[in-house]
């Protein structure tokens, strides 16, 4: 078995009052693009910083490359990208030099992965640091985290607070990513970003995991959801009795199995003078939904 590229194992941080992060379990292996998803203050940040080696398990632990975060940082530094949800750049430095600093610290020896990052964001950095708009900053904040073209990727809520065509560069560059290998670790509250690039998905709510799903699964789930109009009350109420389902003022929502799909519109619906039928296709939104709305407990898709 190919030894995981990121574990997380009973990690436990209680900051007292209900808040923190409680026995928080996951794995992901080399190559896996893994969402990390939930709410402001659901716990992300704070698993995310015990990875980094920022700060202490009150229990747990937390190992990438099989070493551990609290004691190996230094080396496990050495193949991480990071990128924090809040940004702070040096001021009064000029966007080349922190570019080139970064290189030196990294060791970084040649421009071609740092060129190629500059061309994706479409990145000049020419000028101070402290003059740089918003979005500027954000690019040099990503271009400097990646230069040294590191195997695991560490993205805390990236495209927050980037306007929508910098958001679709970054999904762009997390695609791109993806297909070269590397393994990444995104959190965020965007299920679009999510919806596009992760393999695996796992939902934090409260500090403690409710849901990890194959977003393969998700993506093809067995059971399809229909709306049904009828021609009137009557046949609708019918229905409703013949079929089951939850009947609204002005329709029928039925559940159905992939696996009996032609019963369900051969026979069930046979002269039930259904005038229009919906689809509601399953997203990952509807599904993280469900699980905040709901007292739900863990499940595994
Ligand atoms: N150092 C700390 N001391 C006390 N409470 C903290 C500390 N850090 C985080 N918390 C609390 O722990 C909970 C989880 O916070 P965390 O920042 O990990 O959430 P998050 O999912 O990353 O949300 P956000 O999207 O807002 O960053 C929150 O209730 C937060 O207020």
């Amino acid at each position: 078995m190919t030894e995981p590229a990121l574990k997380v194992e009973h990690l436990t941080k209680d900051f007292g009052h209900g808040r923190g992060i409680f026995d928080v379990n996951f794995e992901i292996k080399p190559g896996e693009v893994f969402g990390f998803l939930g709410p402001n203050g659901a716990g992300k940040t704070t698993t995310i910083r015990h990875i980094m080696g920022f700060t202490k398990p009150g229990q747990g632990s937390a190992s990438v490359l099989g070493m551990d975060c609290t004691t190996q940082y230094s080396e496990i530094m050495k193949h991480v990208g990071y990128l924090p949800g809040e940004i702070a750049l040096p001021e009064g430095v000029s966007g080349w030099e922190f570019i080139r600093s970064m290189q030196k610290m990294r060791g970084v020896k040649d421009d071609r992965y740092l060129n190629s990052l500059l061309e994706m964001f479409d990145l000049d950095p020419q000028g101070n640091t402290k003059r740089m708009s918003l979005g500027t900053k954000r690019k040099l904040a990503v271009v400097t985290a990646f230069l040294a073209d590191p195997e695991i990727l560490i993205l805390d809520e990236p495209t927050s607070g980037l306007d929508p065509a910098m958001q679709d560069k970054f999904i762009q560059f997390m695609v791109s990513e993806k297909r070269r290998n590397k393994t990444i670790l995104l959190s965020s509250h965007i299920f679009p970003e999510v919806e596009a690039t992760c393999d695996r998905i796992a939902i934090i709510k409260d500090g403690k995991i409710v849901s990890q799903v194959d977003a393969n699964k998700l993506q093809h789930k067995e059971q399809k959801t229909f709306e049904l109009f009828f021609a009137n009350r009557k046949d609708l109420e019918s229905a409703s009795l013949g079929i089951g389902g939850r009947m609204g003022d002005h329709s029928l929502t039925v559940q159905v199995d992939s696996q009996d799909l032609s019963t369900f519109f051969n026979f069930q619906l046979r002269d039930r003078n259904v005038i229009r039928l919906v689809e509601h296709k399953f997203n990952l939104e509807k599904y993280f939904l469900d699980f905040y709305r709901t007292d739900k407990v863990f499940k595994t898709l």
